[in-house]
């Protein structure tokens, strides 16, 4: 049975959950599109593509400017090749403009102070997961960090949170998953774990109501009465 009380961990999503990324995400695509000689794309459309990771994003990206479909051969080529310069561009842009959600750090360090293990599973690169945790402070929260290029899958895989459970030798029943996406709610649930949904990050325009999480917080505190009493 799934209950909040048996919780002891908890995996974390980062974009649009703990830091709202889309302004940097939004210009390390548009420097990625000038170099190839296309057009600036605005924040808006860069928000509903974010959630599968850098590279889809790109590929959403790329699939707009240029009309072709997703999945079209020279969009692919088009893709290998403007990568490595995406990889660049976000790396100089990472946390120019990204901010932590209001009540954030502290929520964590009531978690972890509660004796919560808390873990983040994000589909962002490991490499930049990493330094965006070190710039903003929450570096030490962690005692996971899983990045889109951790694993062999990524979500809304089960696999990232599968691995938690091995790690940490936990059952179903211990852990829940905290996100923004239906990723984060079909992983969850691909896992047989909890999840709540945040209403105020990035799900592709849809209301992640409509994955049916345990619960459902328009603010990041509100998880609190969940889980603190
Ligand atoms: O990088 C992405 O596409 C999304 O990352 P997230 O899993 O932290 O929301
Ligand atoms: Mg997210």
């Amino acid at each position: 049975m799934m209950q909040w009380s048996k919780i002891r961990a908890i995996a974390f999503d980062l974009d649009g959950t703990l830091i709202d990324s889309v302004p940097d995400l939004a210009a390390a695509t548009n420097a990625t599109l000038a170099q190839s000689q296309y057009p600036p794309v605005t924040e808006a459309l860069v928000r509903s593509w974010v959630g599968n990771g850098a590279q889809v994003l790109m590929q959403r990206a790329l699939s707009y400017v240029s009309a072709m479909p997703e999945d079209a051969p020279a969009l692919q080529a088009l893709l290998e090749q403007t990568m490595p310069q995406f990889m660049y561009h976000y790396g100089e842009h990472l946390q120019k403009h990204s901010l932590l959600y209001p009540g954030v750090l502290a929520t964590l360090q009531k978690l972890k102070q509660a004796g919560f293990k808390l873990a983040i599973v994000t589909n962002k690169p490991h490499g930049f997961t990493v330094s965006l945790l070190t710039a903003f402070g929450l570096d030490g929260l962690f005692c996971e960090v899983l990045g889109g290029d951790s694993l062999a899958k990524m979500k809304p895989d089960p696999m990232p949170l599968q691995h938690l459970l091995k790690l940490w030798q936990l059952d179903e029943s211990h852990l829940l998953m905290v996100g923004d996406s239906k990723n984060d709610i079909l992983a969850a649930k691909a896992a047989n774990v909890m999840s709540i949904g945040l209403t105020y990050g990035y799900n592709y325009g849809e209301d992640i109501s409509l994955s049916n999480p345990h619960a459902v917080c328009e603010n990041f505190a509100d998880i609190e009465q969940y889980l603190l009493s």
